[in-house]
């Protein structure tokens, strides 16, 4: 492999249990970690606002709940989990105050640091701990004994043992079970931001709302189209997840495949491919960045219209009636824990 690999026997559980960790957000990625690392024994501390609605949450699962300055005053590890267009604000009010030589300031990805919006004094360690899943499985991993892969990155190694105290963190909520891979802040951001815009999250919605749409138009039942489009895409993953698309190909019938290597590439095109690139590019010059943080600071009045738009696009009312139908399904889409 050309990247390296940590395992749970390259990391040393001692050192983190040796600190104290305050992670800061209780949200997607900040229950899993906490709840993790407090299961491998290490003493956690929440920072959340006093009006936070994830207060109650972290209280009821046991954890010690106070301010993030509080929790940044009294940590030796600093992990930030709040959304990331918040980070700034609250790096700048609650956690820089509390930093002094010795500590360590941690992410679960880069976005602040690559983009300069966060800038850590010399004398603090700077690591990312950023798990290649969502939070809810880190977290349902942890807990049937197994994890989720993550990525380590040091960005500043002022006591010289960064790197050891990052991969000590990640074996406490489970990654080094699975491999944690070692990479850097610019790597890990770039490619998080590019996957999910261009593949996992952008291109893949993109894709299926096409193809439903596609298929209505021309006057096929919504319902099926559903079931072509956005069920059957799950089953077709978990075949690309276990084996590649080597594997799918080889589980789905010779039509199929026939169909896949035939008129897959006139779909993503040479067009599409181009696309990607000028993404890629808005990304390392910075341009997604400065448009998403004017976007927040302008109140999300895009985002806003683009989500409101996306909830009311057929496909979501046809998914409700059809998923009714399937109970092992069924799952709301704010579930948390
Ligand atoms: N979602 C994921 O699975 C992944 C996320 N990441 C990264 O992890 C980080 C956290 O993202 P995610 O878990 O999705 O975030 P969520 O939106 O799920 O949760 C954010 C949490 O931060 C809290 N919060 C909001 N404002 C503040 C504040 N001012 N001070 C302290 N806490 C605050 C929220 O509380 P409230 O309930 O009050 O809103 C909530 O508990 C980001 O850097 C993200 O890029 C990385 C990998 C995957
Ligand atoms: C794919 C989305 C993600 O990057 C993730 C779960 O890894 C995120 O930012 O939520
Ligand atoms: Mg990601
Ligand atoms: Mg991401």
């Amino acid at each position: 492999m050309s990247v390296e690999v940590y395992y749970d026997d390259d990391a040393d559980l001692g050192l983190i249990q040796g600190k104290k960790v305050a992670v800061i957000g209780y949200g997607s990625q900040g229950h899993a970690h906490a709840l993790s690392l407090r299961d491998s024994g290490v003493d956690v501390v929440i920072g959340l606002p006093t009006g936070s609605k994830s207060r109650v949450k972290a209280e009821e699962q046991g954890l010690r709940v106070v301010t993030p300055a509080e929790a940044a005053a009294e940590a030796d590890v600093i992990m930030l989990l709040a959304p990331d267009t918040v980070q700034r604000t609250l790096y700048a009010e609650s956690i820089a105050p509390h930093l002094a030589p010795g500590k360590a300031l941690f992410f679960g990805h880069g976005f602040n640091i690559r983009y300069d919006l966060i800038k850590p004094p010399a004398e603090v360690d700077v690591a990312m701990v950023a798990p290649k899943g969502p939070g809810h499985l880190v977290r349902r991993q942890y807990v049937d004994g197994k994890g989720v892969p993550c990525l380590v990155a040091v960005e500043q190694d002022a006591s010289g043992s960064a790197f050891a105290l990052a991969l000590s963190y990640a074996k406490g909520i489970g990654g080094t079970r699975a491999g944690a891979i070692r990479t850097t802040f610019t790597e890990e951001t770039e490619t998080d931001l590019f996957g999910e815009q261009a593949v996992l999250c952008g291109g893949a919605a993109a894709l299926v709302q096409t193809g439903f749409e596609v298929l209505t138009e021309a006057g096929y039942a919504p319902e099926i189209a559903y079931f072509e489009c956005l069920h059957e895409l799950k089953l077709i993953v978990d075949l690309m997840y276990e084996g590649g698309i080597a594997r799918m190909r080889y589980s789905v019938s010779d039509t199929a495949e026939y169909g896949d290597l035939s008129r897959g590439p006139r779909v993503v095109d040479a067009r599409v491919k181009e696309e990607m690139r000028k993404i890629l590019s808005e990304i390392q010059s910075g341009e997604f960045a400065r448009e998403w943080i004017a976007e927040d600071d302008a109140g999300r009045p895009n985002f806003a219209k683009w989500r409101a738009e996306g909830a009311a696009h057929p496909i979501e009312e046809t998914g409700r009636k059809l998923r009714g139908m399937m109970s092992w399904v069924d799952r709301p889409i704010t579930e948390t824990a």
